[in-house]
């Protein structure tokens, strides 16, 4: 089968609309949510609306809005400063960005609208924009999770276009968002279903010389392999905080990443196994085990031997910015029980386990009865 890749061809300044659905007036952007990554994602699109003629020149962004230290609401000091204190210190976000606390007043004439919040705030999210949305946006899913539902794994796009009525494409890629912010180089994965348009207006939104982004055509593989990605990032950093080594992490992102694989194709027979050589796939993975904040949290865990509750060390760590890993794990776990698949994926199952702390930390790395060592298992390997 022919590999699908696009990349992006029109620079900023020099692309004019070319869609069907094309609209004479500028397109408005809004980014719902303005954490650590929708913080970036806003001073990127603001840069690039800036500069594309067919974008207006204002993004919104909207804040959940909170009260600061100094008593200022944190949108009024974005406002102010041009500068997410909270989030994102020290970056400017580029003068067009406004940020706005009242959601319905942010997505009001929205033509596009990104979500990028932690994803077990979406479903309520959605329900508010009901009817509030105009009829012919599109959306752009930044987000990295999923919703179980009665008949399995909901993933967020699929929620987003179902609750809502539009269409909705993905991006996810081996993206720390502080690297980003400083314009360090990295690359990013497109998913949409079929309509390459669209999917190329995503593309052209996000494109920068630092942001390389192309598009596949497979929105499950994208976003399984951004979602499923922390649940292997908690695994590595258990490793790190019991001081195990890089062989030891290696393996790890081995096994984690065959059990996406596997996990991904078991929902979506559609997914491609190409999906997983792109940014949103194996480069995702190498980030997060590395230097992300899943890693980074299941570290501390591990190093006190799981005596603080994920929930206490992520508030005492981010500060506010939310941890995807454990929840996704716990999901991923419900999805695997349901089928009766638990077996088949072991360290996905041993990850939720340990998260709960019905196993030590140690079971990461140990081979027992009952914590069966996955390198040695490696059960979904018999299927993928
Ligand atoms: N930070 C990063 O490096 C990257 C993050 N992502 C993904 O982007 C998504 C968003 O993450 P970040 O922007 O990093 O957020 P974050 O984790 O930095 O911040 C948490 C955000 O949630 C908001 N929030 C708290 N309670 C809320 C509520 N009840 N309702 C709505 N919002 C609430 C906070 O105001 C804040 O904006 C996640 O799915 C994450 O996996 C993806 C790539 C990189
Ligand atoms: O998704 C990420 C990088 O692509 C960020 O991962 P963390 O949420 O673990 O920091």
């Amino acid at each position: 089968m022919a590999r699908e890749t696009e990349r992006q061809g029109e620079t900023a300044g020099g692309a004019a609309d070319s869609g069907g659905t094309v609209e004479a007036r500028r397109r408005r952007v809004t980014v719902i949510g303005s954490g650590n990554w929708g913080s970036v994602a806003a001073k990127i699109i603001a840069t690039n609306a800036a500069a594309l003629p067919s974008y207006h020149d204002e993004v919104k962004m909207w804040v959940y809005e909170e009260t600061l230290p100094t008593g200022d609401k944190l949108t009024s000091y974005i406002n102010r400063t041009n500068e997410n204190v909270k989030y994102l210190p020290g970056i400017k976000l580029g003068p067009n960005v406004v940020a706005d606390p009242d959601l319905e007043h942010a997505v009001k004439d929205a033509d596009l609208l990104v979500f990028v919040t932690p994803h077990q705030f979406v479903e309520s999210i959605c329900r508010r924009l009901v009817g509030k949305i105009r009829r012919d946006a599109e959306a752009l899913s930044l987000i990295k999770g999923m919703e179980v539902k009665k008949d399995g794994p909901c993933m967020i796009s699929n929620l987003i276009s179902e609750m809502l009525g539009i269409n909705c494409c993905v991006l996810m890629g081996a993206n720390i968002a502080n690297e980003i912010a400083v314009e360090k180089f990295c690359e990013a994965t497109v998913g949409h279903k079929g309509d390459k348009e669209m999917a190329q207006r995503w593309v052209q939104l996000f494109s920068t010389p630092y942001f390389l982004v192309s598009a596949v055509q497979d929105v499950e593989g994208v976003e399984l392999c951004g979602t499923l990605k922390n649940v292997v990032a908690i695994a590595a950093g258990l490793a790190d905080g019991l001081e195990m080594g890089n062989n030891t992490k290696a393996a790890i992102m081995r096994i984690g990443l065959r059990e996406m694989r596997a996990f991904s194709k078991l929902m979506f027979s559609t997914v491609k196994d190409t999906t997983f050589f792109e940014s949103c796939g194996v480069a995702d993975l190498i980030t997060t085990c590395l230097g992300g904040r899943n890693r980074r949290v299941a570290e501390a865990f591990a190093k006190c031997g799981g005596k603080r509750s994920f929930d206490e060390l992520e508030a005492e760590l981010l500060r506010g910015q939310k941890l995807q890993g454990v929840s996704t794990a716990r999901e991923v776990y419900e999805v695997l029980g349901h089928r009766g698949w638990q077996e088949l994926f072991p360290l996905f199952t041993t990850v939720h386990e340990i998260c709960v702390g019905r196993l030590p930390p140690s079971a990461i790395v140990e081979y027992s009865e009952h914590t069966p060592n996955f390198a040695l298992v490696e059960g979904s390997a018999q299927l993928y």
